[in-house]
Formats: C-alpha cells, sequence, structure tokens
C-alpha cells in the first residue's frame, strides 16, 4: 500500500485524475477534494507518469482528444473504472473501447460528450422533438481556447437527431442554398447542419433550432461556468463500479 492509500479515509473511492492542471481536470480536482465519499489520489498532467494513477479505483479523465485512447487503454489493462469527458470519440473509438474491455469484462468504462445535467437534457428533448420539424440546425458556441470542433456535444445531437428523424421516416432537410463560400452553411454532421462559434466570454453554449411550418422551436443550453458539469462527473465516478462494460452518456445514469 503507498503512502497515499494510507491516508485515504475508510471507505472512500480513491479517484486519480488525468489532465489535473487544465481547466476541467482541475475543477475535477476541487470537486473530488470537497467530497467526502471520494478521496484524490492522484493528480496526472502531461509529462507525469501514469502509473502516479496505479493506486486509483477510478480515473477521469479530461485531457485532449489525441491522449485520451492510450489513457483508457492503460486504465482498463490495469482494471482501473474509468470517466471520460474528454471530445473526440467517433463510432470506431468507441468500438476500439469494447474491444479493450472484452478482455476485462469487471472494469466499467463511462464516456459522455457532456456532464452538464441540463445540456443532457437538452439532448433528449432535441431527440425528442426531431421528428416534428422538417428543418434542424445546431448552433454550438464555446471559449476559443477550444481545441476541437464541432463540439462533442453538437456531433452527439446531431447523431441523436438524425436517428430519430430517420426513425420518423422524415427525408433531408430542405435546403435551396448554394455555398458561395466553403463552409458557409457548417459542417453536415449525418445531414445535420452544425455551426461553430468561437469567442471570448464564452463556455460552452448550444442551441438546436427546429423549424416547421410557420414555427420555430430553439432548445438551449448554457453552462456559464465548469462547475456545472461537476455534479455530472461525481455521480459517474460514484456509479461506474457498479457498471462494467461501456457506458455512452449520462442518460442511463439519470433515469
Ligand atoms: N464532457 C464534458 O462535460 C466536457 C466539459 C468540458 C470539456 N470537455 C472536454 O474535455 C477535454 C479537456 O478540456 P479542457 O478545457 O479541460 O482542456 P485543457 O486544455 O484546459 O486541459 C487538458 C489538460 O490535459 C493535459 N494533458 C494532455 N495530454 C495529457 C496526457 N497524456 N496525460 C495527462 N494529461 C494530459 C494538458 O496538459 C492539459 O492540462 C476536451 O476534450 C474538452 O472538449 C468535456
Ligand atoms: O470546453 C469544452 O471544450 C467543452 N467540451 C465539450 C464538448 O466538446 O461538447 C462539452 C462542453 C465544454
Amino acid at each position: 500500500m503507498t503512502d497515499e492509500q494510507e491516508k485515504v479515509p475508510g471507505g472512500a473511492v480513491r479517484v486519480g485524475v488525468l489532465g489535473a492542471r487544465g481547466r476541467m481536470g482541475a475543477e475535477v480536482c476541487r470537486a473530488v477534494d470537497g467530497a467526502d465519499d471520494l478521496a484524490l489520489v492522484a493528480a496526472v498532467d502531461q509529462g507525469d507518469e501514469l502509473s502516479a494513477a496505479a493506486s486509483a479505483e477510478v480515473v477521469v479523465d479530461f485531457t485532449t482528444p489525441d491522449a485520451v485512447m492510450d489513457n483508457l487503454r492503460w486504465c482498463i489493462e490495469r482494471g482501473v473504472h474509468a470517466v471520460v469527458g474528454t471530445t473526440g470519440f467517433t463510432g470506431q473509438r468507441l468500438e476500439q473501447v469494447r474491444g479493450w474491455l472484452a478482455d476485462r469484462p469487471d472494469v466499467g468504462v463511462v464516456i459522455a460528450p457532456n456532464f452538464g445535467i441540463g445540456a443532457v437534457l437538452m439532448m433528449q428533448f432535441a431527440a425528442r422533438a426531431a421528428r416534428h420539424f422538417e428543418s434542424v440546425e445546431i448552433i454550438e458556441q464555446h471559449h476559443p481556447r477550444k481545441l476541437d470542433a464541432p463540439s462533442g456535444t453538437a456531433t452527439h445531437t446531431a447523431r441523436l437527431v438524425a436517428q430519430a428523424r430517420a426513425e420518423a421516416g422524415l427525408g433531408p432537410t430542405p435546403d435551396a442554398t448554394r455555398d458561395e463560400v466553403p463552409g458557409a452553411r457548417g459542417a453536415d454532421i449525418d445531414g445535420v447542419r452544425v455551426h461553430a462559434v468561437r469567442a471570448t466570454g464564452l463556455v460552452a453554449h448550444q442551441e438546436v433550432l427546429f423549424g416547421t411550418l410557420g414555427e420555430t422551436l430553439t432548445i438551449r443550453h448554457d453552462s456559464y461556468d465548469r462547475v456545472s458539469f461537476m455534479p455530472g462527473v461525481l455521480l459517474a465516478v460514484r456509479a461506474v463500479r457498479q457498471r462494467p462494460g461501456l457506458t455512452v452518456g449520462l442518460d442511463a445514469l439519470l433515469d
């Protein structure tokens, strides 16, 4: 047993944070520190040895799309449960994670593009509304230091909306516009247009704009502060050990 494990109060879940000096990682360290039933045993960032997190039961990863797969593989191989907020999870990446988990059926992994409870509800409401509207576009707005575009939340929302439209038998959204300048109509994710805004002062925001005859519906969510993600992160940290296999999104944990 290491010195850090000895310090852990009885029964507390041992948590390691990867990306601990980043915007989200630092917030997660504070949230874990402030929870009586959790103990922060490792705060790891770029340049640190991953082995520092070996005593953790649950690792939380808020790093980068380039780093997260190696981190996740390391966790699964060692039997460490993982809660992942880092973005960049394509269908192919999720399949790769499922493959690693097949060799470690005791390990739980929760990957969520957005841990904000309001954002999860926004995605659910958008999926529900999708079949009633012929038009839909997504506008995501984030701080300018964000590395990826479109956001993981916008990509996930577009896929949910596209799936709901397909199940309802809806065709492509009506659009006679010719793109005079490449990108003017945003990115196309499964037939849904997604527009990414970056501006100082923003944290994380998204609108899903639906339109049909004579009416529009806008579903909007705003994270004004990264504390907004912490209840969802802690919920996943507390739940992941009882959820072997891969859980994508927070929906199942909120039911
Ligand atoms: N799921 C959510 O609710 C949610 C919320 C906010 C951000 N995010 C995502 O989380 C990720 C991080 O966002 P951020 O704003 O905190 O970014 P950030 O750049 O502030 O932090 C990332 C940190 O990871 C560190 N890092 C890079 N490679 C590493 C490695 N191999 N091992 C350990 N640490 C490493 C960096 O040094 C940095 O400190 C992004 O993908 C972002 O989109 C998700
Ligand atoms: O700040 C970020 O970066 C965020 N990333 C996630 C995304 O890409 O959806 C969630 C919101 C904040």
